[in-house]
């Protein structure tokens, strides 16, 4: 089983399956309130936040639309380069959408930030942010976060789409790396 070969990879679990499920499903609540009245069309940002897009989505009970876009940052490394690249675009034409972009994790802030400006310049009622984790410690960028699942300490973590280096993103939960796996 992957979870016991990475076990020893990690410093401890930071979100378990059953606590992610949760944040889940409050997070599509809050959103079904606010969206009542309005088409919603979900923006998932690959690869991260495939896990909380597939779950978020099917949480939701409103009628929904999906999208998704490819940006990195990160490449190899747990530092972002703070210079992002469209990888991926939408095929959706956001004029006049109500746009909620879906994240993994809000880090340095800087594909966020620089992902919503470009959204916003096409065109659309509304754009918003909802991101099953945030680092407040480490942000470099001041960027309102309409949905938060959760606060986190200032550490790399992995799992539940979360990668380093391409690895743990199929982990159930969200675990802490060992400094001692990338330095
Ligand atoms: O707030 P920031 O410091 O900008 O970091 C957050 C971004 O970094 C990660 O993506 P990454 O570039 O690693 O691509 P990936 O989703 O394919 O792993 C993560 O999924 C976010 O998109
Ligand atoms: N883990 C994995 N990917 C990331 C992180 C993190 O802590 N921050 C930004 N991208
Ligand atoms: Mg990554």
């Amino acid at each position: 089983m992957i979870e016991d070969d990475v076990r020893e990879d990690l410093l401890h679990v930071l979100m378990s399956k059953e606590e992610i499920q949760q944040t889940v499903a409050d997070l599509a609540a809050q959103i079904d309130r606010d969206y009542a009245d309005k088409d919603v069309l979900l923006v998932g940002v690959l690869k991260g936040a495939v896990m909380v897009m597939a779950d978020l989505s099917r949480a939701i009970r409103s009628h929904i639309t999906m999208d998704f876009m490819a940006v990195s940052s990160y490449g190899s490394g747990t530092k972002s380069s703070g210079v992002v690249r469209i990888l991926k675009d939408l095929e959706t034409d956001l004029m006049g959408r109500h746009v909620l972009i879906v994240e993994d994790i809000i880090d340095s802030g800087l594909t966020l930030s620089w992902l919503k400006t470009n959204l916003e310049s096409r065109g659309p009622a509304s754009v918003e942010i909802c991101a099953l984790l945030r680092k407040p410690e480490a942000m470099k960028t001041e960027i309102d976060v309409k949905y938060v699942g959760r606060d986190i300490p200032n550490e790399f973590v992995v799992g539940y789409g979360l990668d380093f280096a391409e690895q743990y993103r199929n982990l159930e939960f969200v675990g802490t790396l060992a400094p001692h796996v990338y330095s």
